[in-house]
């Protein structure tokens, strides 16, 4: 019997996001109350929160991610210490929109990417996708009593997908227009593109990793500012510097992943703290100074975008919607304007939605599709052989 299926028939369902990202810098949870699924799916937001991760955890986890420290004992504890957290996360976004626990219908939880690696080696030499997502959705279900849906990247790569970008297909369902061809740019630690043509059916749809969205910036700033800041805020940091065309060169020239054909999909993994050893390295030999270093970082996030909508686009795109923290760096946002002199450039809040809690909503819509036995990933996006019914549903 399908203990979901009167959930899933249910008109109204106040439903709670979950999503960290790869900026690791906390826990976005978001409380929606959905209406429909598919392209007849309706979202009203009721209460986001942002819950930053200590310092202290934070550096933690970015260690034992890189496999530098720590062993199976810690990465053990970190998946329920994470669950713990996102529980705190999921009861405090109730809080803000005074709602009692019991209330909830269902949640989503992304959880925290771990490990990501697309494109692998198996034991036997064969070639492996494999990915892993850390926060025990256990601790949800047991805390709610309602059905969590967590663990969505696996079966994708079942299926022979990368396992990512999902947030793409929710674009689809709430972004799509008759009109005009609509491209989105998600600025989080990776930068992601999804181009959605006009009149657009699921499998034209197509999306892709970028390369850097923050994540570059972020490690500069954290080792400029001694541990102080963690990011370049509104970019006033950048701002202060000078590009410098050299870096950039040397930047494309050792990247090996931007010019590569879709589907792709990176992470910390190629962007993390070895790549910008090697940029600030290469910065310092050119006599550069950190703001000029963190200018043309920042510069080089605009120039993957750019370059990826003149190489990879089928078709012309009428329009830019940016989303995700990248947006309040005024310095980053200019760039991308110049870099693209023609094409109209705007944010999720022009049109009425919430950059930040974007890919939190998402997890609660890929949740709600889940549970009614509904495909929700594009083909597009993560190159599998089929759509699938992503999520491990706990009821
Ligand atoms: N006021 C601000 N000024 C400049 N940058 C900001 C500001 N606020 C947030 N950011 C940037 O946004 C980042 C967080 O963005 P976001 O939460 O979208 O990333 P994420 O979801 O962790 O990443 P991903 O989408 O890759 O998983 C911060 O690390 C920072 O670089
Ligand atoms: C493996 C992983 O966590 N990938 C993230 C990352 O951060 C942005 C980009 O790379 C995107 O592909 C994906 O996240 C969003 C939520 C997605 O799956 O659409």
């Amino acid at each position: 019997m399908n203990t979901v299926q009167p959930l899933a028939s249910k008109s109204r369902k106040l439903c709670i996001g979950l999503m960290s990202g790869t900026c690791c810098d906390g826990i976005d949870a978001v409380l929606v109350a959905i209406e429909g699924r598919g392209t007849k799916l309706k979202v009203t937001e009721l209460a986001f929160v942002s819950i930053p991760y200590e310092k202290k955890f934070r550096a933690r986890l970015l260690t034992l991610s890189r496999g530098e420290e720590g062993g199976s004992r810690e990465l053990c504890l970190m998946n329920f210490t994470l669950g713990q957290l996102f529980v705190s996360a999921a009861k405090a976004v109730c809080k803000e929109a005074k709602v009692s626990t019991s209330e909830i219908d269902l949640i989503g939880s992304h959880g925290h990417t771990f490990y990501h690696i697309p494109e692998a080696q198996d034991y036997f030499g064969k070639p492996v996708s494999a990915t892993m997502q850390l926060g025990e959705a256990s601790l949800l279900s047991e805390a709610f009593g309602c059905p969590v849906v967590s663990d969505f990247r696996v079966r994708d790569m079942a299926a022979g997908g990368q396992g990512a970008p999902l947030v793409p297909y929710t674009e689809y369902l709430l972004y799509r227009s008759e009109t005009e061809t609509v491209a989105l740019q998600n600025l989080g630690g990776i930068g992601n593109l999804t181009v959605i043509p006009k009149h657009a059916l699921p499998e034209q749809i197509l999306a892709f990793d970028t390369g850097p969205g923050n994540m570059v910036i972020d490690e500069l700033v954290y080792r400029y500012s001694s541990g102080v800041e963690s990011y370049d805020k509104n970019g006033d940091l950048g701002r202060k510097g000078k590009i410098s065309n050299s870096l950039v060169q040397w930047m494309l020239e050792n990247d090996g992943y931007l010019t590569r054909f879709p589907p792709k999909t990176t992470g910390r993994e190629r962007y993390g703290i070895p790549f910008v050893d090697l940029v600030e390295h290469q910065g310092v030999a050119l006599g550069l100074s950190p703001f000029d270093i963190i200018a043309s970082a920042t510069y080089y996030t605009a120039f993957c975008i750019s370059y990826s909508l003149s190489h990879f686009c089928p078709v012309p795109v009428d329009r830019l919607t940016v989303g995700g923290g990248g947006i309040h760096n005024s310095f980053l946002m200019d760039e991308l304007k110049q870099l693209l002199p023609h094409m109209p450039v705007n944010t999720q809040e022009d049109l009425g939605f919430n950059s930040d809690s974007k890919e939190a909503v998402a997890f609660a819509v890929l949740a709600n599709e889940a549970i009614a036995g509904r495909p929700n990933t594009l083909i597009g996006a993560t190159g599998a052989s089929h759509a699938v019914v992503m999520g491990k549903i706990l009821l």
